[in-house]
């Protein structure tokens, strides 16, 4: 599957199946010798009462992420193409929490995503007590500036005049190799064309720069909006597609909504 470009292996565990080892999850996002992806997202029983189902979420490199929102479309796509969630709406359950999520046909979604987490502790960054709008770092000793958002998993958002231009793959790793972020994060270079449009690339914890990041398109909206730079409803234009981000108050949940698409479906020949 995939949401606006970033893919996804999908695995059915709701039959109790274990989840994928390390080894597994790069097995199966090899490009060249397993299916490729950029993550491999499990669809698990529910955590919750009252939610449809769970998922799990496994970066490339094999690394778990507690929360991905272009994920959270797709595996809300699954669940209703199988008749688990036989309404357009219901809840699912993310190693974040619990979301709210809405079919909103023609293969889109929109997922609550919770209260972005500006306090360092909940990012985690380190070196910082208080959340400030703009942070700054040296990275090979030059400085730089940005915003560090929880959306259940760690941001880092750089504003910059051109995503076409900015140093993603080369800023992005030294950034998230700083020992301030001690769980690394996922680094966005967000440039504002106006108040309601921002054009964004995401260089991803475990897994590089992707087509689309719906966590990461939910951190730098909430960035900018909280630096008053944007208005509380954004549409977030990525390489891989546009999602829309709306969150109306600092203490109000954050919503997402965006495409899900089935691609193939096979059998892993272990
Ligand atoms: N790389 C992320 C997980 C995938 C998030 C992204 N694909 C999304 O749509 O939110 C992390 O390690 O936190």
């Amino acid at each position: 599957m995939h949401g606006a470009g970033n893919d996804f292996v999908v695995l059915d565990l709701r039959d109790g199946r274990p989840p994928p080892t390390a080894a597994l999850c790069r097995a199966l996002a090899d490009r060249h010798t397993g299916v490729g992806c950029d993550q491999i997202l499990t669809v698990e029983p529910p955590r919750q009462a009252g939610s449809v189902a769970a998922y799990g979420i496994w970066n490339s490199d094999g690394s778990p992420s507690q929360q991905c929102g272009n994920g959270a479309r797709c595996v809300a796509a699954w669940l209703r193409r199988d008749g688990a969630a036989d309404a357009v709406a219901f809840r699912l359950d993310s190693p974040a929490g619990t979301h709210a999520v809405d079919d909103l046909c023609g293969g889109r979604f929109r997922v609550a995503l919770g209260v972005p987490a500006f306090m360092p502790a909940s990012v985690p960054l380190a070196g910082f007590d208080a959340p400030q709008d703009r942070y700054v770092l040296d990275v090979d000793g030059a400085g730089v500036e940005f915003g560090a958002v929880s959306m259940g998993n760690p941001h880092a958002v750089i504003e910059v005049e051109d995503v076409d231009t900015a140093p993603v793959r080369t800023l992005g790793p030294a950034l998230q190799r700083r020992p301030a972020f001690p769980d690394s994060a996922n680094v966005g270079f967000a440039q504002v064309l106006d108040r309601t449009h921002v054009r964004l690339r995401v260089y991803e914890r475990g897994a590089g720069e992707t087509r689309a990041c719906g966590s990461g398109a939910s951190a730098a909206a909430a960035v900018l909006m909280r630096r008053g730079r944007v208005d509380r409803a954004v549409e977030v234009d990525l390489p891989g597609g546009t999602l829309r981000i709306d969150w109306p108050r600092d203490d109000a949940e954050l919503t997402m909504a965006g495409p899900a698409a089935f691609v193939f479906e096979g059998e892993w020949i272990a």
